[in-house]
């Protein structure tokens, strides 16, 4: 398609080509004093016929070029958005995610008028630069006048060789910048909610406000550059038409070419400057569209971290034990491992609880399990495969992961629901919403399942958007489930019942719990108790309590904390008998009920 649109916009060029000369044609009649009705009505008809010609011609060449520019950006944007999805977790943690917008928007677009406007404009200058000095050397213009009059223009390519680089330079800056303020704006916008609880919009502004000066500052830069570029280039156009009037006057005068050869140069050159002028444009716009394509390249050709290895097998996870053998891991750049040396081994249809201080790494062995990361090799089997040999595909597609922060996405609470598969019957919803303890709640939303969630499901509650999370975990009905820390912010009462619901449910398929409350993992066939990456207690409730150590002592404060809410607080402490007592005795007692 772009070379069609180029072979219709050079033959457009060619036949525009024609126009300077049949005016100096009609000049020199003129002067001649040939001119005859025919002849005029012969020169009105080639103009009219080169200009029409030339409309038609490069109409259809634009039409043509914008049709391949926004096929471009649609197709480069999906291309984007799959990479976007390709790559693993390690590289959204080094880089972030808030420049990709910028990627997606403003680069593409770049890049898309560069091939719509820009390159459309450089074939039209060339091929009009081109025939408009062949057609000039094909006149009676002397060959030393033409030379000295094109003699100006040859400075441009140094002009070019000089100003390209540091343009390209300047354009990479403004991409960077601009992909910097749109990851600050997309921060901002995601935090204003904390921003606005703690009051601190002023600083919020004024941080905003660093990036969007930074943008400013570095596109005035380039513009004075290219500014600078694009003003020399005319000014070799006047200075080589100068050249045309003074020297071609004097050959004129001296009668070595016609009026009507003099006529044809003036026009050529001003014809000629269209070009040079675009030449300018096109090759600031090219280069401000390589530093936008080279991002665009670098983006695209990144590998993912974690991919499908050579020879990968589907895995089934259904009906298949899970083992997990001297396991260590370290994030990249982390300066201590996460997990060190775990190994146990959980048979099919068991539920795995697993318990330890925050930052104990319960979390990162879930990662490892999805393969969010890579384990090391052979450490983790699934039915005696290695994770790493597996397909991706088939071994997130066994397993559903319920996250403690589960996102919505701002769709109807049915779509959320049943994200893993859009095409299930509705009953299923109801029943995964029901397993959850959410179906209540959503029956009282003005739409019921239908009610569209707003930006990131925020018209919820947090223990309501968690139990929304959690049926979409259950919906998805995988042979291994993981909940991690899912129903921590639910209530005691809530939280039973949906741990009895799911003892009943999955009786016979893998289950693993992650959590801080001994409540929600008491009941399950192996528990792990996880302390800096170690596991540094192992067996079942009953086995751990009789054991005596921390999980021992995790639960006596948690049935402590739990007793203390059903006791009557300290003497004193309510009614207005506390309000006789001095306020040293008030605060001692109150750290006495914090402390219990
Ligand atoms: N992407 C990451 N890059 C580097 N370090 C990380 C990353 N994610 C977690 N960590 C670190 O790894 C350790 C284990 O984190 P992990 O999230 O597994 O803990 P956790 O037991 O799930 O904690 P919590 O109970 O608070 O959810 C922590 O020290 C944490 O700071």
């Amino acid at each position: 398609m772009y070379m069609v649109a180029v072979a219709v916009m050079a033959a457009g060029n060619m036949i525009y080509a024609f126009y300077p000369r049949v005016l100096g044609d009609f000049t020199d009649t003129m002067k001649q004093g040939g001119l005859t009705k025919s002849i005029v009505i012969s020169c009105s008809v080639q103009l009219l016929v080169i200009g029409v010609a030339y409309g038609v011609m490069f109409g259809v060449g634009q039409l043509l070029n914008h049709r391949l520019g926004r096929r471009f950006e649609a197709e480069i944007r999906e291309r984007l958005f799959t990479q976007f999805t390709r790559l693993s977790e390690a590289y959204f943690a080094k880089h972030g995610v808030g420049k990709w917008l910028s990627y997606v928007l403003s680069d593409v677009t770049s890049i898309r008028e560069t091939i719509c406007g820009g390159i459309n404009q450089l074939t039209n200058a060339t091929f009009l630069f081109i025939t408009s000095v062949i057609m000039m050397a094909s006149t009676d213009i002397p060959f030393q006048l033409l030379l000295a009059c094109i003699a100006p223009l040859l400075t441009i390519p140094f002009l070019v060789i000089y100003f390209g680089p540091v343009i390209r330079r300047r354009s990479h800056e403004v991409q960077e910048s601009i992909a910097g303020m749109t990851a600050s704006a997309e921060e901002q916008f995601g935090g204003v909610r904390v921003t606005k609880t703690f009051a601190v919009e002023e600083i919020a502004r004024r941080r905003f406000g660093e990036s969007v000066s930074r943008v400013q500052e570095r596109q005035l830069r380039l513009v004075r550059t290219s500014s600078l570029f694009q003003s020399a280039i005319p000014l070799a156009g006047a200075l080589s038409l100068v050249v045309a009037i003074t020297y071609g006057g004097y050959f004129a005068g001296q009668g070595k070419f016609s009026l009507g050869g003099f006529v044809a140069l003036t026009l050529y050159l001003r014809v000629i400057m269209t070009p040079l002028q675009q030449f300018g444009n096109v090759i600031n716009r090219l280069q401000q569209a390589r530093a936008s394509l080279d991002r665009l390249n670098s983006l695209l050709t990144e590998t993912p971290e974690v991919r499908d290895a050579e020879g990968a097998v589907d895995i089934a996870t259904a009906d298949a034990g899970l083992t997990v053998e001297g396991l260590t891991f370290a994030y990249p750049e982390a300066r201590r491992p996460a997990l060190q040396e775990l190994s146990f081994t959980l048979q099919a249809g068991q539920t795995l609880g697993i318990v330890g201080r925050t930052g104990s790494g319960k979390t990162t062995l879930a990662k490892l399990l999805l393969r969010v990361y890579e384990p090391p090799q052979n450490t983790i089997r699934i039915g005696g495969i290695d994770i790493r040999e597996a397909t991706l595909g088939s071994l997130r597609g066994g397993i559903a992961y319920v996250p403690q922060d589960g996102f919505l996405f701002s769709e109807t609470i049915r779509d959320n629901i049943a994200f893993a598969d859009r095409s299930g019957a509705r009953e299923r919803v109801h029943e995964a919403a029901q397993s959850a303890a959410i179906s209540g709640n959503i029956e009282t939303f003005p739409d019921g399942y239908d009610t569209k969630l707003g930006e990131r499901g925020l018209t919820l509650s947090g223990g309501q958007r968690q139990r929304t999370s959690l049926a979409r975990g259950l919906y998805k009905a995988a042979p291994v489930l993981i909940l991690d820390d899912s129903v921590s912010a639910v209530d005691a009462v809530t939280e039973s019942r949906i741990i009895e619901q799911l003892q009943r449910e999955r009786s016979k398929r893998t289950t693993i719990i992650i959590a801080h409350r001994i409540s929600a993992v008491k009941h399950a066939d192996l528990i792990l108790v996880l302390e800096e990456g170690r596991i540094i207690e192992r067996g079942t409730h009953e086995e751990l309590v009789a054991l005596g150590g921390h999980y021992a002592s995790l639960r006596a404060i948690q049935e402590e904390g739990t007793d203390s809410m059903d006791q009557p607080l300290p003497d004193g402490l309510e009614g207005g008998a506390a309000y006789e007592r001095t306020e040293e005795a008030v605060a001692d007692e109150r750290q006495t009920v914090q402390r219990r």
